[in-house]
């Protein structure tokens, strides 16, 4: 255990030093000490006075002891090639959609193999403060959800609250349970500007009005107003369309959604709401019909399915280590224009025979990648709602376009604040010129080589950072990794059973 002490303070001291660009022998002087003696600290055979430890953080700038259990970082040795295959886990996005659903039903919900992440982590902190028992019943992580007679909606854990957007998804099942409720206001990524409006607006027509006020929204619902015309999101937007949806769901009558989203995570919400007995069509497009039910009391068992985002980080991965891997349970139809991007910037791989998610409506696939030169694509990469390319997988074009000859220019019309997290590519060596708020420009190829990187805080450009570190020659630390963890179960384990070197340490 001491040994195991000494060694994490030496890799601490090593990495500092790697990261003020300075050799042993250097560091040696400002301590006035030998090269060997630093040698030995770094490597952890040497025992290290207080003052010492002091003077070494004084030396490297850098504050070697912090107290307590502090954030996970992660130190990467590189440049890696991956091997080997992969399963795609079931997705962050379905997985919270499912758990605010769960609150429709009065009967015991089943989950299969839900992404054990942290997003779900809060979510089920926030149930369980209502008095929802969760429970994970196996390895498989299967989640059972039974909900209690009344929810106590006063003792809502609001720390776990407001670390997830997703807790705005409470409104629509909520909505039809009290007459008068309290929500804090939603996390999530830093992405810029995120509106609640349009939810108000999609969630009115059932009665409910929400006033912002103390960090918290006040909810009051009026029973007796229904819809009388069909509800026309102003975005199409996916949580508000899941909001609409889940509202529908417990009203007895027949609601009309336009201008939904039909992404995945939407699909799988009305998979499963068919499974609760809600009446849902026009799955897969832009119009859904819903007709309710007054009351829901199933026991009910659903598999979503698996996540396009995290195939997607997949492929970034092997792309720009330039590896072969297989990619299996891909979903591909919410993959296709990705594909074709790639395809048009030189991108090769093989696909198998497609199958079924758990779900058995998802289409799934098994993906091998074929390494070979890339180039920038003619057009710029822009996303649009489902069926277009997926505004989550945008990020990951930054890290590829890096690899591929030439120019690239992503524009992130959506997000005010994304694409400014990708600028820090180029503290591993990328050319990325931001070009205003949505507009990166990309130049390749790239000669990657490690950095220390604080975790950008938004999850898809983390992973961005994550992937270059990869490949880049040395040694990298990405610093407080809590974002990346939001949305992906393991990734730096899964990415070392390819043969990655990604090592998770905390401060001491
Ligand atoms: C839990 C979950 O499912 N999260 C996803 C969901 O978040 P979510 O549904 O919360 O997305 P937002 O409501 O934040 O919408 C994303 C941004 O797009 C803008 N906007 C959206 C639709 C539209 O037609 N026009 C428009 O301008 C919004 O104003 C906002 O700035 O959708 C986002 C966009 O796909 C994804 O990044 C998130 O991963
Ligand atoms: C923006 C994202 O998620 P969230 O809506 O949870 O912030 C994301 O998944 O990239």
């Amino acid at each position: 255990m001491t040994e195991d002490y000494k060694g994490r303070i030496g890799n601490l001291i090593r990495d500092a030093r790697k990261h003020r660009g300075l050799t042993q022998q250097q560091l040696a002087e400002r301590l006035a000490t030998s090269q060997s003696a630093v040698n030995r600290i770094e490597k952890g055979h040497q025992n290290l006075s207080l003052e010492m430890l002091a003077r070494i953080g004084a030396a490297l700038d850098s504050e070697i002891v912090a107290l307590g259990a502090g954030p996970v970082h992660l130190r990467v040795s590189g440049p890696t090639t991956l091997s080997g295959s992969i399963d795609v886990k079931t997705s962050k996005n379905a997985g919270v959609a499912l758990l605010c659903a769960s609150l429709l039903n009065r009967g015991r919900t089943t989950l299969r193999s839900v992404a054990r992440i942290e997003e779900v982590n809060r979510l089920l902190e926030v149930l369980s403060s209502l008095g929802v028992q969760t429970r994970w019943i196996n390895a498989d992580n299967d989640l059972e959800i039974v909900p209690p007679k009344e929810l106590d909606l006063s003792r809502i854990d609001e720390d776990a609250a407001r670390r997830t957007r997703s807790i705005i998804m409470f409104l629509g099942p909520l909505l039809h349970r009290s007459e008068a409720f309290d929500l804090p206001y939603a996390g999530g990524c830093n992405l810029g500007t995120r509106t609640v409006e349009p939810h108000m607006s999609a969630l009115r027509p059932f009665g409910l009005e929400v006033k912002a006020t103390d960090g918290s929204y006040h909810a009051r619902v009026n029973p007796v107003i229904e819809p009388t015309r069909p509800i026309v999101l102003t975005e199409r937007g996916d949580t508000v369309t899941e909001n609409a949806l889940m509202a529908a769901a417990l009203h007895p009558g027949t609601t009309i959604i336009r201008n939904a989203s039909s992404n995945y995570m939407v699909q799988d919400l009305c998979f499963f709401l068919q499974k609760l007995g809600v009446d849902v069509d026009g799955v897969g497009t832009t119009t859904l019909t819903v007709t309710g039910r007054s009351e829901i009391d199933v026991d009910v068992d659903y598999a979503p399915s698996e996540d396009p985002i995290e195939a997607m980080s997949l492929l970034a991965a092997a792309i720009v280590t330039e590896s072969e891997i297989t990619i299996r349970r891909v979903p591909i139809e919410f993959l296709e224009i990705e594909l074709a991007t790639l395809e048009e910037m030189g991108f090769r791989y093989q696909l198998s025979e497609e199958y079924l998610a758990r779900n058995e409506r998802t289409r799934l696939v098994d993906i091998t990648t074929k390494p070979g030169p890339l180039h920038a694509p003619l057009d710029k990469i822009h996303p649009m709602p489902f069926p277009g390319l997926n505004i989550d997988n945008l990020p990951f074009f930054a890290v590829i376009a890096a690899v591929a000859t030439g120019q690239t220019l992503l524009h992130d019309w959506v997000y005010e604040n994304r694409a400014i997290y990708l600028v820090e590519l180029n503290k591993l060596g990328g050319d990325v010129k931001l070009l205003d708020p949505h507009r990166v420009m990309i130049e390749g190829p790239t000669h990657w080589s490690g950095a220390e990187v604080v975790c950008p805080p938004a999850l898809r450009p983390a992973v961005v950072i994550l992937l270059a570190m990869l490949a880049s020659k040395g040694t990298s630390v990405l610093r407080s990794t809590y974002v990346i963890h939001r949305g992906y179960e393991d990734l730096a384990e899964r990415l070392n059973q390819l043969g990655a070197n990604i090592e998770p340490f905390r401060d001491i």
